[in-house]
């Protein structure tokens, strides 16, 4: 049994606060739209087999070191598209900062979280629920904040000190983001600085993306988001203790049961372009529960805006996969759409048979 339809401008948290919500409103039920276990079943739990990445052999002195990194890390890309990163040197006080500000800023009043609404997708604050609800059939158990931080750096008002401690976990994530690039290019067989170079990184767009999970009724009907990848390079994940993300690899869904204190690594569309293919980008979900909230911070790395990305020149040797195109471009499109799968890299993949 389900609660009829209500309005989508109404938050999901707002909506689990109602009292005594027993069941999920129908327009929320995600169960008909995917194959009969895919919400509920059981996910594989090959966690131990996701690739970690130790951050402090990929800044090591020694070459030989830093070599097997780079290896691990290039492993890990063309692999999984998902890894785990420990020793990045982010504090944990700050990643526990960055988790509390983002529930406080979910805890605000309504009206004061729709002050942040925004219109357009590419406005540089965005405050919403599901993902495009002008675009859905059935709505995500998600509310979100999305904020540009780089190269120009906004941020919601409210509450007080978030504006600076995301100020100060995006520079830091960046940081790492760019070591990582560095060793990707030369997983790529390119030098450590061509992709920054070629996506010139240093007007490189990076979007905050705050998530709010609440607790569901029904978790074995909804879906906090459906399977997707990302746009942009890489993005980095932190969350609260709470799971729920779970990774394709080999056609399996995985759990992804996060090690303490590490960032959690999604490769995006444009590190598959800008490898001509070889790195895909990687398709994840997150599923809801019913007992605690999730909360999750993913912050997404991209060229710049107005980059017009094609697969690197040293990797065609006579075929490029992908049609180039702006990211900017790309970037809307991804967001005024549904989201679903890799339904926007296909359209710039060329297929040949
Ligand atoms: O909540 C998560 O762990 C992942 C969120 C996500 O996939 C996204 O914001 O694109
Ligand atoms: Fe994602």
């Amino acid at each position: 049994m389900t609660t009829p339809i209500i309005q989508p401008s109404i938050s999901v948290k707002t909506l689990s606060e109602s009292p005594n919500l027993k069941s999920i409103p129908s327009n929320y039920v995600n169960s008909d739209i995917y194959p009969f276990d895919f919400i509920a079943s059981k996910p594989h739990d090959y966690s131990n087999s996701i690739p970690t990445v130790d951050f402090s052999l990929l800044t090591s002195i020694d070459p030989h070191q830093r070599s097997q990194a780079i290896n691990n890390l290039n492993k890990a890309c063309q692999e999984w598209g998902f890894f785990m990163v420990v020793n990045h040197g982010i504090q944990e006080s700050l990643i526990k900062k960055v988790i509390d500000g983002t529930q406080g800023f979910f805890n605000l009043r309504e009206e004061e979280k729709k002050e942040f609404e925004g219109k357009h997708v590419l406005d540089p604050i965005r405050y919403g629920t599901s993902f495009n609800t002008s675009k859905e059939k059935a709505f995500f158990w998600r509310d979100y904040l999305k904020v540009f931080v780089h190269p120009k750096f906004h941020s919601p008002s409210k509450p007080d000190r978030y504006s600076d401690i995301m100020w100060e976990y995006c520079e830091k994530v960046r940081e790492v983001t760019k070591v990582l690039l560095g060793g990707l290019s030369q997983g790529l067989g390119l030098e450590e600085c061509y992709l920054e170079k070629t996506l010139e990184m240093k007007s490189g767009f990076q979007i905050f993306i705050a998530n709010y999970y609440p607790c569901c009724p029904q978790p074995e009907l909804a879906l906090g988001m459906p399977p997707h990848s990302d746009h942009g390079l890489l993005t980095l994940i932190i969350q609260n203790q709470v799971g729920g993300l779970q990774v394709q690899h080999q056609g399996k869904w995985i759990h992804v049961n996060a090690l303490p204190n590490s960032l959690l690594v999604n490769t995006g569309d444009h590190l598959e372009i800008f490898s001509n293919g070889k790195y895909k980008s990687n398709v994840h979900k997150v599923v809801v529960n019913n007992t605690s909230p999730r909360i999750s911070v993913a912050v997404a790395h991209g060229p710049s805006l107005e980059a017009i990305v094609s697969p690197a020149s040293p990797l065609v040797q006579s075929e490029t996969n992908y049609i180039p195109m702006k990211y900017k471009d790309y970037m809307e499109m991804q967001q005024s759409n549904q989201l679903h799968q890799k339904s926007i890299l296909e359209q710039v993949k060329i297929h040949r048979n």
